[in-house]
């Protein structure tokens, strides 16, 4: 079995001192790097300033290697909150008015994907199988290819990928779709999102499927899957259970005094439709007023991003309209809406979930949305709450108990969450089965193992003994 070499732009690097443990994805590439034996690359999250990032910090933790690389404050600007941020997050996520393109931020983007190649490229043996995440990266593999590397590379998108009409409002989606090509297999979240990554290629030509997820595009052959990132699905059920018993869980256990709970949980992004879901609730509210005084709505909502002026935006926007929703609904005894800005450790969260009647979860758009898959995973099958799920969300493929939802739709949501709140215990309990078997079975274990399985076995892009001549006889047609 060859060495996994992962890169991404954040890693989670171990750290004995934090109780809390790591989330889904670091867990299962962890458990496939320490199979391997391999080395994980990413970006620090710290910045050398105006000096040139020094030697990369490397941290030994069993046979994994975490390899860590600052980035100036000129690469943190272009790369990360410029490009990756404000063009290919909000154009992925559908939001062509919120994309603020820039040649600079493009150019630094370039370049700091050229920087991680050079700090990788030292370190790969020539039988390692290269796993790049995330829209951070796309480029790697070109710049790899250049530097000579023959391995193979595999790419994995956890955010939406848009139709042609929307991911050719981006100047460079040409320089986008070519990057891609030099990956011998591209996986997305869901069949929506490759099937929108084909239709890219054909719409202008510059690429097509030859079936069997068999690709070719810029005179390069790569194959495309599809591949639901899971959730540890028998570890977070267990924090659930075990939750009982924390203190913050507790409190807020006592406070509901068997009153119905629902929950909300996200990072502070445009993406996760959080103004609309408060509409939503104060709609819920005002039509069902047996609800008044009885039902509470916890949203925890980490800030993210606040460097990034939409999202700075946000944090005003979402806290007023939470106070104005309190101020008119709210009574002597009674919070409509309690608001937290701040971080939770999931294991609490679990907690949290299991409490809740309903999970409230209506991204505008979202790659999957993992806490959808935490909620449901965290319920107790003898009184399992109710996912309210958003059908533009990539979980939305999976979660067939769950009662769909256009985010769009104020009067829709309101209906939703008042089914959900009255549903029979017999109807929750079948949805819940119903989800819950499909978690177990397709958790984030077997998500890495499938990706990894078909990148292993495919054939290299640089193997191929003729190009891809296809693009110029069709050019020639
Ligand atoms: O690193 P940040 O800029 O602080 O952002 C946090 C992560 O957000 C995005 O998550 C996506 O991946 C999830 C797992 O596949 C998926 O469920 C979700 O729908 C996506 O939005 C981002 O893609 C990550 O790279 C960020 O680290
Ligand atoms: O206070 C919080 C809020 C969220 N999360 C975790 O952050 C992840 C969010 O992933 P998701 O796919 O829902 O959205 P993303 O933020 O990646 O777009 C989930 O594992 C949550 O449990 C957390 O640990 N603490």
């Amino acid at each position: 079995m060859s060495r996994l070499v992962v890169i991404s732009n954040r890693v989670p690097v171990p750290d004995k001192k934090k109780a809390a443990p790591a989330g889904g994805l670091a867990v299962a590439l962890r458990a496939a790097l320490s199979e391997r034996g391999g080395i994980w690359l990413g970006w620090s999250g710290n910045s050398s300033g105006d000096e040139n990032p020094g030697d990369l910090s490397i941290l030994e933790d069993g046979n994994i290697t975490y390899a860590l690389t600052d980035l100036t404050d000129r690469d943190v600007e272009e790369y990360y909150h410029g490009f990756a941020n404000r063009v290919l997050w909000p154009i992925c996520h559908y939001r062509l008015d919120l994309a603020d393109y820039g040649r600079k931020e493009m150019t630094g983007y370039f370049r700091v994907n050229r920087f991680f190649a050079e700090r990788l490229v030292p370190m790969l043996k020539p039988d390692d199988t290269i796993w790049v995440h995330d829209y951070h990266l796309i480029p790697l593999a070109s710049e790899l290819r250049q530097m000579g590397v023959k391995n193979r590379i595999g790419f994995f998108l956890h955010i939406p990928l848009p139709p042609a009409d929307v991911l050719f409002a981006m100047p460079v989606h040409e320089e986008i779709i070519r990057a891609l090509a030099h990956y011998d297999l591209v996986g997305f979240q869901t069949d929506h999102d490759l099937a929108n990554f084909v239709g890219a290629l054909e719409r202008e030509g510059i690429g097509r499927s030859l079936g069997n997820g068999r690709l070719a595009s810029f005179e390069r052959r790569f194959r495309g899957g599809h591949y639901p990132i899971g959730i540890e699905t028998a570890a977070f059920a267990g924090f659930a259970e075990r939750a009982a018993h924390n203190s913050m869980v507790r409190r807020a256990r006592d406070s509901m005094a068997d009153r119905p709970l629902i929950i909300g949980v996200d990072r502070l992004d445009y993406s996760k439709g959080l103004t609309q879901r408060i509409d939503a609730y104060e709609r819920f509210i005002l039509e069902n007023p047996r609800h008044q005084g009885n039902v509470t709505y916890l949203q925890v909502t980490p800030k993210s991003r606040s460097e990034v002026p939409e999202y700075e935006a946000m944090q005003r926007t979402v806290a007023e309209q939470a106070g104005r929703v309190n101020g008119a609904l709210g009574t002597v005894d009674w919070v409509p809406i309690r608001y937290m800005n701040r971080s939770v450790a999931r294991p609490v969260l679990a907690g949290l979930y299991r409490l809740a009647r309903v999970g409230l979860v209506t991204p505008m758009r979202d790659g999957m949305n993992l806490v959808a898959k935490e909620y449901v995973a965290a319920q107790d099958g003898e009184n399992p709450g109710v996912l309210v799920l958003s059908r533009f969300a990539g979980a939305a493929r999976e979660m067939s108990g769950a009662l769909l939802v256009n985010p769009y739709d104020i009067e829709g949501t309101a209906n939703a969450i008042a089914r959900a709140i009255d549903m029979p215990l017999d109807e929750r309990k079948a949805r819940w089965r119903q989800m819950m078997d499909h978690l177990l079975e397709h958790d984030v274990t077997r998500w890495c193992d499938d990706f990894l399985r078909d990148l292993t076995e495919e054939e290299q892009a640089g193997d191929h003994p003729e190009p891809v001549n296809w693009l110029r006889s069709h050019a020639q047609r």
